[in-house]
């Protein structure tokens, strides 16, 4: 299969990396020059450090990496089979992304979104083929994690569904079945978590690393949610935060202020090297 994957960020390049590992042709498509190769160069170093375990071999990195084309070139995406968009999680962004690829791309293609939280209906009727829209929700670090949340729009049809089914089962991950909702599952949960740690820091009720102490010896989790908003982007979390409040308008959703001034001050976490800590 053809995939064209838009947006080099955080998830656009874990997901290419997922894709060509299992064979496939990937185009990664970003709007800068500068972009497409920092998300090419972290594959390879991710690649690179599998080589050192003495997972691949040389040999095995570098016929995966040529799978994989960077391009800011949205013309490529024309004989793709499946689009996954991975640009920023802003609805109109994304609502012109699927009007411009409705244009370019063979009749057939199914546009995913890997949307964190927006309505695939509203991405949707931006293109004139809403049956072959569909959310396909990876998540962070895409090569590691073992879950993709599948979203249907009002409009996406049965067909699109079984296909996306298949191709994540075929990339060894695990799919459950979503109904379109503000935050899907994972994220109406994670991260309102995510917040109450920033309000729980800003009260002075314990500092960063004892928070993430907390849970992670509390309650197992692999990071603490601290740790956890640096490596998703507190950007990121702040737009989740900002669509659950607006969409369920309820007071619970509201995103704390200390979150919004992280962003403001471009602490966004491990992709600036500094969140709530350094990296
Ligand atoms: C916002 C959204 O819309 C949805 C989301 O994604 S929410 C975020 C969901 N993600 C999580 O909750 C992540 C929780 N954290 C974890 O599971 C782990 O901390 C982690 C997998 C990220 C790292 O694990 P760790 O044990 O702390 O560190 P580390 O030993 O470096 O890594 C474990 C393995 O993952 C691999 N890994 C880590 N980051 C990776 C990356 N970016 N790409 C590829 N592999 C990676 C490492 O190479 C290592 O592999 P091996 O065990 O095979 O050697
Ligand atoms: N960070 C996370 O943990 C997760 C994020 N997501 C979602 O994935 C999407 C991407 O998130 P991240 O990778 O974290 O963001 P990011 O900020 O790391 O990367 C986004 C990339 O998209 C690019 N971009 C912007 N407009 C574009 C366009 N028109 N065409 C192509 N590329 C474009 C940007 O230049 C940037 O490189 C968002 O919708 C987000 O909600 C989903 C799962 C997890």
């Amino acid at each position: 299969m053809k995939i064209c994957i838009l947006g080099a960020g955080t998830m656009g390049s874990g997901i290419a990396q997922v894709f060509a590992q299992k064979g496939h042709e990937v185009v990664l498509r970003d709007i800068k020059e500068e972009f497409t190769t920092k998300g090419y160069l972290f594959i390879d170093k991710t690649l690179e450090k599998m080589v050192m375990k003495e997972r691949m071999t040389t040999n095995e990195k570098n016929e995966i990496m040529d799978r994989i084309t960077p391009t800011v070139d949205i013309g490529m995406a024309r004989d793709c089979d499946l689009v996954i968009e991975a640009a920023v999680e802003n609805i109109n962004i994304k609502k012109k992304i699927f009007a411009e690829l409705d244009k370019i791309c063979n009749k057939n293609t199914i546009l995913a979104t890997n949307t964190s939280s927006l309505s695939i209906t509203e991405i949707a009727v931006a293109t004139e083929r809403p049956d072959k829209v569909i959310g396909m929700h990876f998540f962070n670090p895409a090569p590691v994690m073992q879950l993709v949340e599948i979203i249907k729009g009002l409009s996406t049809s049965e067909h699109t569904f079984e296909i996306i089914k298949e191709l994540a089962k075929s990339l060894g991950k695990t799919e459950v079945e979503v109904e379109e909702a503000p935050g899907f599952v994972v994220n109406r949960m994670l991260i309102p978590m995510i917040n109450e740690a920033v309000g729980i820091l800003a009260d002075g009720v314990s500092g960063a690393e004892d928070i993430d102490n907390a849970m992670k010896l509390g309650a197992n989790h692999p990071l603490g949610p601290l740790a956890l908003g640096d490596l998703i982007g507190l950007d990121v979390c702040l737009f989740i935060m900002e669509i659950l409040e607006s969409e369920y308008c309820d007071p619970k959703y509201r995103p704390h202020p200390l979150l919004r001034k992280m962003v403001r001050g471009n602490r966004l976490g491990k992709k600036t090297g500094k969140g709530f800590f350094e990296y």
